[in-house]
């Protein structure tokens, strides 16, 4: 049983964003579990999570497989920490938001990059007093803060756990998250000033498709139909509504900037420059036919990190979940995790 699962926010003054533009006060809500004095895990969530990772044995949170008393991350030894990240919708400052003059943001909320959600973060375990870190770890999105986590904090963790992610956000990626802000802005509802939620049911479902292989698919649904629809269409549309009624749109969209803008050198100088920058144990995570970040590209980045000095493992999950393989089969590459997680200190010296 999961026991201390607490819940609360911080409050952040004066928070500049790389573009430049500055927030009075931004709101970040998190969800902590774990002796308070154990040593601290931050997991950082992908575009449509939140911080409930954990959460409740009645309400399990997204990562539950892999984090609880005696889990593969076990909060009887680690403290765990995930934040709902800055320009989401589950209790941190993000479109839904409200400005001075008393409307919420929507559209007008500024632009993010990859590295304000992590200097966001950064920030607030400073303010709850957490210096040091054992490791973070993330997938997709997640797994691009973990990245950035690594260049810009490298003394902040003892590892870092990148999960199906690369160091730069390729153009196919681009391309499917393209159609999906289409999707969302071009939602005949905007010019009755209404909320985009068809354009994100849309945007969810071009989502779906690129996070499973084809195999998937067709073993999941064969072509089945009811009444004139095929399963897959059901499938889609069902998943479609269900993120358009929790989700806001133009956090969908500001996040989706966030990803296509990732890339580790940016601003930073040659890629080898910033290779020499990770200076943290890396252990990367990727997932067979995962169409987003696929494992030979992620494999190429160790091997990258390897040559330039760095701590680096890569570890390919097997399975046909493809991309979505870092939310199931927990039982397949937690164990990597707890691992490496105890063998920290023979890596160390
Ligand atoms: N299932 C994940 C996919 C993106 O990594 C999400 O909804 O955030």
């Amino acid at each position: 049983m999961t026991k201390t699962v607490r819940q609360g926010s911080v409050s952040i003054p004066n928070f500049r964003l790389e573009s430049g533009e500055q927030f009075d006060e931004i709101h970040l809500a998190y969800e902590q579990c774990g002796p308070i004095d154990a040593p601290t895990i931050l997991v950082c969530h992908a575009l449509t999570g939140n911080q409930f990772a954990v959460g409740t044995e009645s309400n399990p949170g997204w990562w539950r497989g892999l984090i609880k008393d005696c889990g593969y991350i076990d909060t009887s030894c680690y403290q765990v920490i995930t934040f709902n990240v800055l320009g989401g919708c589950d209790g941190s400052t993000g479109p839904s938001s409200l400005q001075s003059n008393g409307e919420p943001y929507q559209n007008q909320f500024p632009t993010l990059t990859v590295r304000d959600l992590v200097e966001a973060q950064f920030v607030a375990l400073n303010i709850l007093g957490i210096n040091q870190l054992k490791a973070v770890i993330g997938g997709s999105l997640g797994g691009m803060q973990v990245l950035e986590w690594g260049v810009m904090y490298p003394d902040y963790m003892e590892a870092i756990f990148p999960i199906a992610m690369t160091p730069v956000f390729s153009d196919y990626a681009i391309a499917f998250n393209h159609i999906a802000k289409q999707a969302i802005l071009r939602d005949p509802a905007l010019k009755n000033g209404e909320q985009p939620k068809d354009g994100l049911h849309l945007a969810r479902m071009v989502g779906m498709v690129t996070y499973r292989p084809e195999e998937l698919f067709s073993k999941r649904f064969s072509r089945h139909q009811q009444e004139g629809e095929y399963d897959v269409e059901s499938y889609l549309d069902y998943q479609g509504e269900k993120l358009a009624k929790r989700f806001n749109p133009y956090s969908y969209i500001r996040l989706l900037e966030a990803m296509n803008g990732h890339d580790i050198t940016r601003d930073r100088g040659s890629y080898q420059q910033v290779l020499q920058q990770l200076n943290v144990p890396i252990f990367a995570l990727a997932f067979q036919k995962d169409l987003l970040y696929p494992p030979e590209e992620i494999r190429r980045f160790v091997t990258d990190l390897e040559e330039a000095g760095a701590y680096a493992e890569f570890h390919e999950v097997e399975t046909i979940f493809g991309h979505d393989g870092f939310l199931v089969e927990f039982e397949k590459w937690g164990p990597f995790i707890q691992d490496k997680l105890t063998s920290l200190e023979t890596i160390k010296n």
